[in-house]
Parts: C-alpha cells; sequence; structure tokens
C-alpha cells in the first residue's frame, strides 16, 4: 500500500560525535562492573500497579541473595508505600546485610531531598540519587531553565545532600555516598554534562576513597550505541579528577539496543551499570541486568552475580512486577534453551554425544552447537534442551528417547522412529511431551510385554549333526563353530507352539523357527549395549530385518538382564512390526505364509496367518 505521507520527516538524524582518535573499539570488557539494581525504583515506577511492602521485601532479599551490593529501593518522596519500606529495611534487625548499599533517588527540589535523607536515616550504607534533566529539549519545554540555572540548581541540590548527610554530625552512623544523575544525557551536549558534573563533584567533594557517582543515563536512547560509547569516552576523558569518580551507566531500551550500549560503553570507560532484571522499567525498560551479566559469562567472565537458579529468579519477578518474562527473553525465557527444529536438534544432539566422549567435565570449555551457555549454569536440565514437534527430525527424537529411556538408537532405528513420531506430532497438531514419545516407543517396539509373541520356554544346543568330524577318542567335541538349534516353545495370541530352527547363532536359529509358521525374517543389522551398571545392567537389542514379503525393513528393540533374551525380544518386536507392516497388505503376507506352511508340511499354519493378519490391526 502507497504511504500516503512519510512520517521520516518529521524526525532528524541524531548527530555523531566528533570524538578524535576514540579508543573504546579497540578495548575488551575483562571484569564485571559494579551493578545497581534498580527493580525497586526504575522498574517500579513503569508498573501498572506498583509494587506493595511485602513484594518489595521479596523482591530485595532475593537481590541480596544473587549477590547485589547497591540496590536502588526506592523514590521515598513519591509514596508513603515507598517511605514505609525504606525505613522497614533499616529498622529491621539483619534485613539488609552489612556489605549492601541502600540507594535512594529524589529530583532536584529541596523539599523532595529533605523528605528522601530523612527516610534513611539510621542506614548503615547509603547513596542519595538526585537528578535534574540537562537536554535543551527538557531545559526548555519541561523546566523553561537556561544552562546557567540548571548548573545552578544542580551544584545547590548537591550542596543540600552533603549538608544533611556527610557534613552533619546527628548522621555520622551511616556510610554516605552521593550520586548525580544528568538526565538525559544521551540527549545532552557533551560539553554541557561535563560543566554541569563538574560543579556538582566542587560542591559535593568527594574523595579516592568516597568517590562520587555520575550516572550518564539513555533516560531515552537517541541514537546507536556507538554514539553512546561515544558521548561515555568523552565524559571519561573530559572529567576532571577522574579517580574521584565511578562512571555509572543507565541506558533505557527504547532503540532495542540497551544490552550493546551498556556494553560498548564499559569498553568507553565506565566502571558502572544501573538495569533491571529480564529489563523491566519505563517504556521499553531499563537495560536487562540479567542478559548483561549471563553476557560475562560466556566470555569467561565472573558477574559475581548467582543466576544459578534463573527459574526461582523468574518466579520472584513475575510475581512482583505482575509482568510475564518473554518466553524469548535471552538466557532465561522459556523457550530459549530449547530446541523444535530437526537441524539444531541434530546438532545439539551430537555436540552433546562429542563432550560426553571426550570426557568433559561440567567445568570444561563448552562448546555445544546453537547453545552458547551451558544450560546448567541458570539451573536448567538438558532433558528440556530438545523438544519435539512436527518440525523435529530423527535427531530430536532419538534424544528423547536416550534421556528418557537411556537407549541409544542406531540410525536407522532413528529415521523410522522419527516418521513414527511425526506422524503423531502432525495428527495432533502440537508438541509431544517426552513421557509421550517414550510411551510410543515403548508401544511401537513392545518393550515390557509382547501382547502377540511370548517365549514361554527354549534352548539352544549345537547341533551336532552337522559336526565336521566325530571328537577323536577320549576327547570332548569343540562345538564352537556348530550351528545352534533353537528349541522351544512359543505362545502367539495365546496359543503356544513348538518351534524348531536351525542357524548359525541363536538369533537366526529363532529366525529359522519362525519361518516354519510362515514369519520369514532376515536379521540384516543388529547391535546391542548395556543400559544401566552393576546388578540393575540390561542388554538392550536392536534388530533390523528384511523380509521377501516386505516392502520396508521392520525393527525391533529387546530389552532383557539376559542378553540371549533380549536378542529374542528384539526379533520378536520385529516380527510383530513385520506383521503390522502387512496390514496394508494382507494378500502378499498370506501368500507368503500359506507358502512357507505348506513347505513345512503342516496343515495348521494358515490358521496361524489368518489369526495374525486379524489381529494386525489392534497393534
Ligand atoms: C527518568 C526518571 O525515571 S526520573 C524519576 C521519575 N520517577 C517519578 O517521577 C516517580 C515519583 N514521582 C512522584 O511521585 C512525583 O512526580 C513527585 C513526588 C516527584 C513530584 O510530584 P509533584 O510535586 O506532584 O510534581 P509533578 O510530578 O506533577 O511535576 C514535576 C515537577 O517537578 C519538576 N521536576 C521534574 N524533574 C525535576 C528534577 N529532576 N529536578 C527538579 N525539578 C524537577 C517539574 O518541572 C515539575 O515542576 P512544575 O510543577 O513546577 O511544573
Ligand atoms: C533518574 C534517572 C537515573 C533515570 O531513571 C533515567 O534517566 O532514566
Ligand atoms: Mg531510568
Amino acid at each position: 500500500m502507497p504511504m500516503l505521507k512519510d512520517p521520516s520527516k518529521k524526525y532528524k538524524p541524531f548527530p555523531p560525535l566528533k570524538l578524535q582518535n576514540r579508543q573504546w573499539p579497540d578495548k575488551t570488557i575483562d571484569k564485571a562492573p559494579r551493578w545497581l539494581a534498580t527493580d525497586l525504583r526504575d522498574g517500579n515506577q513503569s508498573l501498572v500497579d506498583p509494587m506493595n511492602g511485602d513484594q518489595k521485601w521479596e523482591f530485595f532479599q532475593m537481590l541480596c541473595s544473587l549477590g547485589y551490593k547497591e540496590i536502588e529501593v526506592s523514590f521515598p518522596s513519591a509514596s508513603q508505600t515507598d517511605y514505609d519500606f525504606t525505613r522497614r529495611l533499616i529498622e529491621t534487625p539483619g534485613a539488609v546485610p552489612d556489605d549492601v548499599w541502600l540507594q535512594v533517588l529524589s529530583p532536584c527540589r529541596e523539599d523532595l531531598i529533605r523528605r528522601t535523607v530523612q527516610s534513611l536515616k539510621g542506614a548503615k550504607k547509603a547513596i542519595v540519587h538526585i537528578y535534574l534533566a540537562t537536554s535543551e529539549c527538557f531545559r526548555r519545554i519541561v523546566f523553561g531553565f537556561t544552562e546557567d540555572e540548571s548548573v545552578e540548581l544542580a551544584a545547590k541540590c548537591a550542596a543540600l545532600v552533603r549538608s544533611l548527610t556527610k557534613d552533619d554530625p546527628s548522621q555520622s552512623g551511616t556510610e554516605w555516598a552521593f550520586e548525580f544523575s544528568p538526565e538525559t544525557f544521551s540527549d545532552t551536549s557533551p560539553e554541557f554534562v561535563i560543566r554541569i558534573c563538574e560543579a556538582v563533584k566542587a560542591a559535593w567533594g568527594p574523595t579516592e576513597e568516597n568517590p562520587i557517582i555520575f550516572n550518564l543515563p539513555a533516560t531515552v536512547e537517541m541514537a546507536t550505541p556507538n554514539i553512546y560509547a561515544d558521548q561515555v569516552e568523552y565524559f571519561c576523558r573530559n572529567i576532571t579528577e577522574r579517580e574521584k569518580i565511578c562512571v555509572s551507566l543507565h541506558p533505557h531500551n527504547d532503540r532495542g539496543t540497551s544490552v550493546a550500549a551498556a556494553e560498548l560503553a564499559q569498553m568507553a570507560g565506565a566502571d558502572r551499570v544501573e538495569g533491571c532484571l529480564f529489563g523491566n522499567g519505563e517504556r521499553t525498560g531499563n537495560v536487562d541486568l540479567v542478559t548483561l551479566a549471563l553476557n560475562l559469562y560466556t566470555q569467561g567472565i565472573t558477574p559475581n552475580i548467582d543466576f544459578s537458579d534463573l527459574g526461582k529468579v523468574i518466579e520472584v519477578v513475575e510475581k512482583c512486577n505482575k509482568i510475564e518474562v518473554h518466553p524469548r527473553a535471552p538466557y532465561g525465557g522459556s523457550l530459549v534453551v530449547c530446541a523444535f527444529s530437526g537441524s539444531h536438534q541434530d546438532a545439539i544432539k551430537k555436540g552433546f554425544t562429542t563432550r560426553e566422549k571426550e570426557g568433559k567435565e561440567y567445568d570444561e570449555y563448552w562448546q555445544i552447537p546453537y547453545l552458547p551457555l551451558d544450560p546448567k549454569d541458570i539451573g536448567r536440565d538438558y532433558q528440556a534442551v530438545i523438544r519435539v514437534n512436527s518440525q523435529s527430525g530423527k535427531g530430536g527424537a532419538a534424544w528423547i528417547i536416550q534421556q528418557q529411556l537411556h537407549l541409544d538408537m542406531p540410525r536407522g532405528l532413528q529415521v523410522v522412529f522419527s516418521k513414527v513420531v511425526q506422524k503423531i506430532a502432525d495428527e495432533k497438531g502440537r508438541e509431544l511431551l517426552p513421557t509421550e514419545i517414550a510411551e510410543l516407543f515403548k508401544k511401537t517396539y513392545l518393550l515390557g510385554r509382547n501382547p502377540r509373541f511370548n517365549i514361554i520356554d527354549y534352548s539352544i544346543t549345537p547341533d551336532r549333526s552337522t559336526s565336521p568330524a566325530p571328537p577323536e577318542p577320549g576327547k570332548t567335541q569343540d562345538t564352537k563353530n556348530l550351528k545352534r538349534v533353537f528349541e522351544g516353545v512359543v505362545s502367539i495370541d495365546g496359543a503356544e507352539y513348538k518351534l524348531r530352527g536351525r542357524g548359525n547363532g541363536p538369533i537366526s536359529s529363532l529366525a529359522n523357527a519362525l519361518r516354519t509358521i510362515g514369519i520369514d525374517l532376515d536379521v540384516v543389522d543388529y547391535k546391542e549395549h548395556a543400559v544401566g551398571r552393576g546388578r540393575e545392567v540390561k542388554a538392550a537389542t536392536y534388530i533390523e530385518c528384511t523380509s521377501p514379503s516386505a516392502a520396508e525393513k521392520v525393527w525391533g528393540v529387546g530389552l532383557h538382564e539376559d542378553v540371549v533374551q533380549s536378542s529374542f525380544s528384539a526379533l520378536l518386536s520385529a516380527a510383530s512390526n513385520f506383521i503390522r507392516s502387512q496390514q496394508g497388505s494382507p494378500v502378499a503376507a498370506h501368500r507368503t505364509l500359506e507358502v512357507n506352511g505348506k513347505a513345512n508340511g503342516t496343515s495348521k499354519m494358515p490358521d496361524i496367518v489368518l489369526a495374525l493378519e486379524a489381529k494386525a490391526d489392534e497393534m
């Protein structure tokens, strides 16, 4: 549809900074910043229903347990709830760990600053944070201030905070710190930011031991993250007494690039980052502290924050914010650590298999296709990584079977079983749960109990009649190379049959015994492995068979403490699937069985054949 008007005409490109010889592009982040969690202030002020005291309490306790040492707990002059919450923290013994700073926010207004400082009376460590918007837009539209007036107000308020805190002997029980935010920093002329911050610095009087925090907000994200990094590098280079300053970032996410902005601006020299868990906050939110911290992990840097049980964090965040964490939120989203699509599953499964084969321990170098972070690092289970729907391939179902039943299917069986899974997923039109897939596997390959075929009793003996030479007198016969004879009673649909067959080994002798009742199978592939350890160990057997009367190969699976019985179960499972595969071509099946019946010279066989065909529907 043609646009009648072009809205882009209403906007201007953000002018880039002419920063000579910028350094940040060649820098890397090599340590975690100081973190400030502002969930209880910036996050809280943007909620439809702000948190009540108890919710703030729960959130605060969680932030402490995660390892945050600086927490903006309130805007005490805004509401009684915020004021009371600040008091409750201070007055409840043990509520605030000794190494945690309580930060509170106030605008540059004398009455509000007084109430704000009052709320902190008796705190062990407190940061008073004041803000004043500095951009031309705000000075002109919101306050009607000149640059000089803004500088004067900011310096006056810094001096007021000083007089009410570190200069007031009655407040000496508190360790005081001070933060000033030139709000709308990212839209303010860099020279003016320096000017106003120098005035505030002079009013506060920082030391190297007690630096002033200059927080540089992208109150509204205005441009690409490289421009924010330029602005921060400019500030770090031009502010005097840099050693007495902690440069802090406060990126919002209007353009969706707050994480990039925070990272580039750390490269540009910032020491500290303010944000919220899962990026809650005004409009599109504050920068996401979870993403920033876990991004550090993937670069081999410890973030000093414990997200090892991210599920629990999400629970508290969702409850207190009343906002769901998006299923695709970086790292934490419910759909992030899982793959539905076939080629992703294939690559992930191969990644895990390789890691296991290489014997890599939990803390060894992580390299798994499509998974930048070990799910275990955030308390997620590997089992949940691969999920199966109609978009999934053989690798997905194979992974689930491996995880659920500890069965390592051969490739050919994976291909066949994945078709079974895909058909059901398509029919249901939804994801299949791991337990459903495991049940489908057990049902398809009759693990546990084969409702049609059962070996009641059997023996396998060497076929001495085929011995090439009689044993020398006084010596026992070497039966190693002799053929084997299966003799046993097999129940088929409840009726018992005595069967006999001869072959190179137990499996081929049973296969030949089955041939006498018209089940004409040739074993073409065989694989077995142990499942479990020690006394609980079982043998898993996979057998692939062809038949002259079947268009496709069939698979059978057996699982038993005894290796021979496991392979028999696998063959009988294949036999059942053979009957099932004949469902579409009963004539062909019937013909084969009849021929075999005649060849066997028994009159009973055709009846069995007919019965088997009739039952095929039920399997
Ligand atoms: C970018 C940020 O996140 S800043 C933090 C924003 N958070 C909040 O605003 C939450 C809490 N706020 C509140 O409860 C209230 O807005 C209060 C208590 C601060 C002030 O309430 P009110 O006195 O009713 O003023 P109101 O909010 O309507 O208007 C703001 C006034 O403060 C002025 N003001 C706004 N910011 C600042 C500032 N940083 N420094 C000084 N004055 C400011 C405005 O110019 C306006 O003044 P005016 O009334 O003379 O035009
Ligand atoms: C008060 C300041 C730090 C703020 O929240 C912002 O500018 O976004
Ligand atoms: Mg903010």
